[in-house]
């Protein structure tokens, strides 16, 4: 059932959408012509998600791709009277016509988390499906740049970016770990303890996309708000643990769907203003980096026309950040080697 914050969500990204075609100063059909696909698009996650990205003017054509339930799915969507024109493409074979002409590939493919799992539990399974997936995006559409959703995060962006590597197509700027969910609860939990408008909120968060490694810098949260140790230390492990939060709640039928595809929409639309020439558009992600010794991290992004523009530093740390830091980054390496060896293993 739709409640009234799932409403107002998709409201807000039409608004969004709308208002910035608007201060553009252009109508919608002069906005250059992109073309989005979602690959696992039938899944929790895509179906949600594609939904979002029809109703995001800045799409012009929406490939939805999965190994099955496609053909329903991008029926549904492509009623909604919105700029796009939707394809639904079914089974690898179909895969290529699904990736040609992409500018951006989100792929939210593979499975999700029981109750007692953590992500890198999935690994042996999304590790190869995200293999399969970077391998034929190397070849259809080596420019898009694309939005990893899939579990554990940590491992699949490494894993990408050996399979482009290997492909002769690798592009550091163009490669994204999706963590804005992080960022979205580490607002939503900021505002709820420093009785802050949420729409008013920013907090970067950084680090990596699993427990410990998600490091939310509520010491440059604003609006600033005078909370003590303790609620820091509270904020900062529900929003680490916000994830499994789901994961309980929703007792054995999977992990976050609704509030990560509206993350993943986010995301995507700030890559979209980026192609598209919009200034300073900054976003967190999980991107290849030179902010601490580990090859990838996740900090403040400034994306542009060709994806990352600008990595951004962390800015100052308090002390417990600082030790939240150096506690996450032997997990962090390991997660990220795990994914290089299985990409140049098998
Ligand atoms: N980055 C994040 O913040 C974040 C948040 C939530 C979930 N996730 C991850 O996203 C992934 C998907 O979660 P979900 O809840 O949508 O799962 P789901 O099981 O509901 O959907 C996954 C979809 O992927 C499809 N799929 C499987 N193999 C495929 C392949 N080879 N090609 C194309 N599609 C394929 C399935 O058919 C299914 O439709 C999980 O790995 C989950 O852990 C990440
Ligand atoms: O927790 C999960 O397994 C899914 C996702 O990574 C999340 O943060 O919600």
């Amino acid at each position: 059932m739709v409640n009234p914050s799932m409403l107002r969500s998709l409201r807000s990204a039409v608004a969004r959408g709308s208002s910035h075609l608007a201060r553009r100063g252009y109508a919608s059909d002069a906005v250059p012509e992109r073309k989005v696909a979602v690959l696992g698009a039938a899944g929790g996650i895509g179906q949600p998600l594609s939904l979002l990205m029809k109703l995001n003017p800045l799409v012009t054509s929406l490939s939805l791709y999965d190994i099955a339930g496609t053909p329903g799915v991008a029926a549904d969507v492509s009623h909604i009277n919105t700029r796009s024109e939707v394809v639904g493409y079914q089974g690898e074979e179909e895969l290529g016509k699904a990736l040609e002409g992409s500018d951006v590939v989100i792929i939210p493919a593979g499975v999700p988390r029981k109750p007692g799992m953590t992500r890198d539990d999935l690994f042996n399974i999304n590790a190869g499906i995200v293999k399969s997936l970077c391998t034929a995006i190397a070849k259809y559409c080596p420019n898009a740049l694309v939005n990893m959703i899939s579990n554990p995060v940590n491992s699949t962006v490494p894993i990408a970016a050996e399979v482009f590597k290997k492909a002769g197509t690798y592009n550091e700027k163009k490669l994204f770990g999706v963590t804005t969910l992080d960022v979205v609860r580490a607002k939503t939990f900021y505002a709820g303890k420093a009785k802050v408008p949420v729409a008013e909120v920013n907090v970067p968060v950084v680090g990596g996309h699993a427990g410990i490694t998600i490091l939310p810098l509520f010491s440059q949260a604003t609006p600033k708000a005078n909370l003590g140790d303790d609620d820091i230390k509270a904020l900062t492990k529900r929003t680490q643990d916000g994830g499994t939060e789901v994961v309980e709640a929703k007792a054995g039928k999977g992990s976050a769907t609704l509030s990560m595809a509206y993350a993943g929409a986010l995301f995507a639309d700030a890559c979209l203003k980026g192609l598209n020439g919009v200034p300073d558009v900054v976003e967190c992600s999980f991107v290849q980096s030179n902010v601490t010794e580990l090859p990838f991290f996740a900090s403040k992004v400034r994306l542009g026309k060709n994806g990352v523009e600008e990595v951004l530093g962390l800015g100052p740390l308090s002390d417990y950040e600082n030790q939240g830091l150096e506690s996450l980054k032997p997990e962090l390496k390991s997660s990220i080697e795990k994914g290089i060896n299985f990409a140049n293993k098998s």
